[in-house]
Parts: structure tokens; sequence; C-alpha cells
């Protein structure tokens, strides 16, 4: 053994120069940083320098790096893991280097993130973490290498469990230790609190910041009388009669022409609901305000191809609505596209002179019910996010109850449960709408879609789901009425 490493240098040191070649080797290695490495911290900089989305930019990057399956998945697990615990990490740098890490440079602070990940949040070894986070650190900012070495160092010498009672002792308030330990902002937390509260499971909240911290599954749909039977390509989700995962979902999806998807439970649970509220008369007329990119309009137009429904689509974003032309393309029926304002909705303009017979309202909404998919999201926005768009939600809700024929059915849907974007909005709609809405009794018509009793908490008007109870994003379900 010991042969084997004095090896080289006997032999370097024989040759003219050779002991000088041996330090450069010796440097070289030292200098190494894996390519899985490399892809995860390009990522955690351009979301910090260009607001990136790490869903949209990792696989790109994963594949001009050419990284294998193996790598790809450290890389992958590398940059959402960091980045979805940024506030967490940030605590403990900021401990272990003695310094707010505002005072420190973004990218040796991207480079420590990424370290303090590794020691606490993976089972990289405590040596290929330090020596790789210093080898990035000389590559990207030379003269922080013995900084990022002390400061990694001092954050492996503890377990994460004694930083994460070190950062809570440390907090301000109940609340603060909570978005610390969990790596949540305090509105969020607070907000997330306040919808679990109107359930009465306030006692859940540690679970629901713990579930949006997890990488969630790959779930897939099969379009209706379009695709197989999901029990017999997979395992039959809990709840969507048309969902299932699958050993290889990407490769099935690719197989399938479009009749198998990617699409969260929840959000197969929100367009059935509408579906399947009641039997389709054929000729109904249906409508999808908010579209893009187009997972519920697939699942919406399989459901009126069977029924004998028509279905036409709106979108604000033009390349949006290009998604959800191409979502439609395996449904054998023309669903026309529309952009435009959906708050400038003029159904004749669709071929609805008498108004629509069911309308999907999936609003555009802060995304609180989704943070697990997109790791960096919860950084980025802020309670004014939430008024602006409770503003939007109440405008689109008016533009579709009103693009309704009479007893025609609309779902109010988000994929955020801040009540700011549920309840109050659908509360101060339905004033607005009086005598003329009926809220249906929603619960009822999830439990009877769903493949097995759903635990739902709260009034049975609408139907609110949760990533830690049921897996799915937290989609919000209302369906009204029209008289
Ligand atoms: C929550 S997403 C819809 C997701 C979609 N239902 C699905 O399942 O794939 C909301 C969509 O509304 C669009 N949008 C935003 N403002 C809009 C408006 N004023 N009118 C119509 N669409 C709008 C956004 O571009 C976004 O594509």
């Amino acid at each position: 053994m010991s042969g084997e490493r004095n090896g080289p240098h006997r032999r370097d040191a024989r040759r003219p120069g050779g002991a000088r070649r041996g330090g450069a080797e010796t440097r070289a290695r030292q200098d190494r940083v894996s390519a899985a490495r490399t892809v995860a911290y390009d990522v955690l900089t351009a979301v910090r320098e260009s607001d990136a989305y790490a869903n949209l930019l990792l696989p790109a990057r994963i594949e001009r790096a050419r990284l294998s399956p193996a790598d790809a998945g450290l890389a992958t697990e590398l940059a959402y893991g960091t980045l979805r615990l940024l506030g967490r990490y940030d605590a403990i740098i900021a401990r272990a280097s003695g310094r707010p890490v505002e005072a420190i440079d973004p990218p040796v602070l991207d480079v420590l993130r990424l370290g303090a990940h590794q020691l606490l949040g993976t089972r990289v070894p405590t040596h290929a973490a330090v020596n790789e986070q210093v080898a990035l650190a000389r590559r990207v900012a030379p003269a922080a290498a013995g900084f990022v070495n002390a400061v990694l160092r001092a954050v492996s010498r503890r377990e994460l469990a004694d930083w994460l009672d070190e950062i809570a002792a440390g907090a301000g308030s109940p609340d603060e230790a909570l978005a610390l330990v969990h790596a949540h902002p305090v509105w969020i937390v607070r907000a997330l609190r306040s919808a679990l509260e109107r359930e009465g499971r306030g006692d859940e909240l540690a679970a629901l910041l713990e579930a949006d911290n997890a990488s969630p599954r790959v779930n897939l749909v099969a379009l209706p009388s379009l695709a197989p039977d999901p029990g017999t390509l997979g395992d039959a989700d809990a709840y969507s009669p048309t969902g299932f995962t699958a050993e290889d979902p990407i490769g099935l999806v690719g197989r399938m022409d479009g009749r198998v998807r990617v699409q969260d439970e929840g959000s197969q649970l929100a367009a059935l609901a509408l579906s399947r509220v009641l039997p389709v008369r054929p000729g109904e007329r249906w409508l999808d305000l908010c579209s893009g990119p187009g997972g519920k309009t697939a699942l919406l137009a399989a459901e009126a191809l069977e029924g004998g429904a028509q279905l036409v689509a709106n979108e604000a974003v033009p390349a949006r609505a290009d998604l959800v032309r191409r979502a439609v393309a395996p449904v054998p029926m023309e669903v026309p596209v529309h952009v435009g304002d959906g708050r400038d909705l003029d159904p004749a303009a669709m071929d609805a002179e008498g108004g629509f017979d069911r309308i999907l309202l999936d609003a555009p909404c802060t995304g609180l019910g989704a943070l697990r998919r997109r790791p960096e999201s919860r950084w980025r926005k802020s309670p004014s996010d939430v008024a602006e768009l409770a503003r939007l939600q109440g405008e689109l809700a008016d533009a579709a109850f009103a693009a309704l024929a009479p007893g025609g059915v609309l779902a109010y849907v988000t994929c955020s449960p801040h009540t700011a974007e549920t309840h109050a909005v659908l509360g101060r709609a339905l004033e607005r709408w009086g005598d003329a809405a009926e809220v249906l009794d929603t619960a009822s018509v999830v439990q009877r879609v769903a493949r097995h009793p759903l635990d739902l908490a709260g009034d049975d008007r609408t139907v609110q789901l949760w990533p830690h109870r049921h897996g799915t994003d937290a989609m919000f379900i209302a369906l009204v009425r029209k008289g």
C-alpha cells in the first residue's frame, strides 16, 4: 500500500522537473470538481443571478454535461435540495461563519450552501463534500477557499439535529423558529397555518412543511378511453381514477403518444370534479378558461369526447397556448385554443352564444400548494403577490360566472391553499353573485370521483387537498352552479 502511494513520487523525483509535475498533479486532483456538483452550482448561480427556474434549467444542463443517470440524480438532489432548504442553510452558515450571510459574497455563499446541503442533507462523505466545495471555491472565488474550508469544517462538526436546535433557539418567535427549521419564509408558514386551522387541522403544520421539502413522486395520468386502464400500466393512484405511477414514467410517456402524461393526482381530481359533477349531456359546451400549459385541458378533452361534449380552451400567453394545442393533439376531437385575457371573455366569439355548461377556472395563483415541485419558488414570492393575484382571480371568476349558461357549473381551482386566494376570493364572488349562485357539495363530488375515500376536513362545500395528507399538490376546488 505504501509502495502504491510512494511509487509515483519516486518516479517523478528521478525525472528532471518531476517533483514540480507531481505537485501540479496533486493540485489538479485537489482542484477537481465533479460534473454533478458543477451542474448543481451553475443552476444555483442562474437561479440567483437571472431568476432562472431550476426545474426548467436543470434538465438542459444535465443533458449538456452528458451526466450519467447516477450523476444526474446527484446533480438534481444537490440543486433542488439546496434551493428548497436555502433559508435553513443560511441560518446555519451564519452561525458557523460568525457573520450574516449578507456579508458573504453571493458566489461564495452558493458554494457554502451547496456544501452545507451535502454535509447535512445527504450521505456524501464529509471529506468529499468539503474537498470538492473548496476546489469549487478555488475556481469561482480563489481568495475565499480558506474561508470556505473553515466554515464547512465548522458545519461538519455538528449533526443536523444540533444545528436545528441552535437556529430554533436563536429565532425571534415560534413562527420564525418553524420557518428556519423547515426552510419556509415566515409569511408562508403563517399562511399555511391559517389554512390548516380553518379546517381544524392546525396540528398538521410541521408535517405539511416537511412534505414541501420532499421531492414529489412522478405521477401520471392515463387519458380515459384513449390509454389503457391505469392499473394495467403501473400502480393505480389511491384517489384519482385516471392516475398511476410507473417504474419508468418518462419512458412510458415517450411511448404513449401523449395519451399518458405527467400530472399531479390533485390536478386530475380537480378536472374530474368538473367533468363528473353531473352526467354529461351530449352537445354540452365546456370551457377551460386559463388553460396553459394544458394538463387539465387534455384530461377534460378526453372526458368531453367520452360524454359527447365540446371543449374550448383559452390562455393569455401565446407560448402557453401552443403547449395547450400540443397537449390536446392526441385527443381525436377539435379543441379550439383561443389566446386572450380571460377577463374579456366573450362566449359568442367562442361559438357558445347561450353560454357554457361547464367552465374550469384553474386560476393563476401563487402556487404555494406546489412548493415541493418548484424548489426556489418559496424564496421568490412575497405577500404583495397574493393581493395582486386575488384581485385577478376575482375578476376572472366574475367573467367565468357571467359566461355560464343557466344551470352551468363553474369549477374554481387554485394550486394554492392561501385562504386569500381560495375562501376569500370565493366568498367575495358569492356576495357579488347573490342568489344566482349555489355552491355545490364539492367534497361529496370529489369523494364520489375518487377511487378511495379522502380524509377531507372543514367545510363540505369546498375541497382542500394537501401534500402531507393526500400526497397531492395543495389544490383547492369549489364547484358553483348558476341558477
Ligand atoms: C394555474 S395555470 C393553469 C394550469 C393548467 N390548467 C394546467 O393544468 O396545465 C394558470 C394559467 O392562467 C394563465 N393566465 C394568467 N392570467 C390570465 C388571464 N388574465 N386570462 C387567461 N389566462 C391567464 C397563465 O398564463 C397560466 O397559464
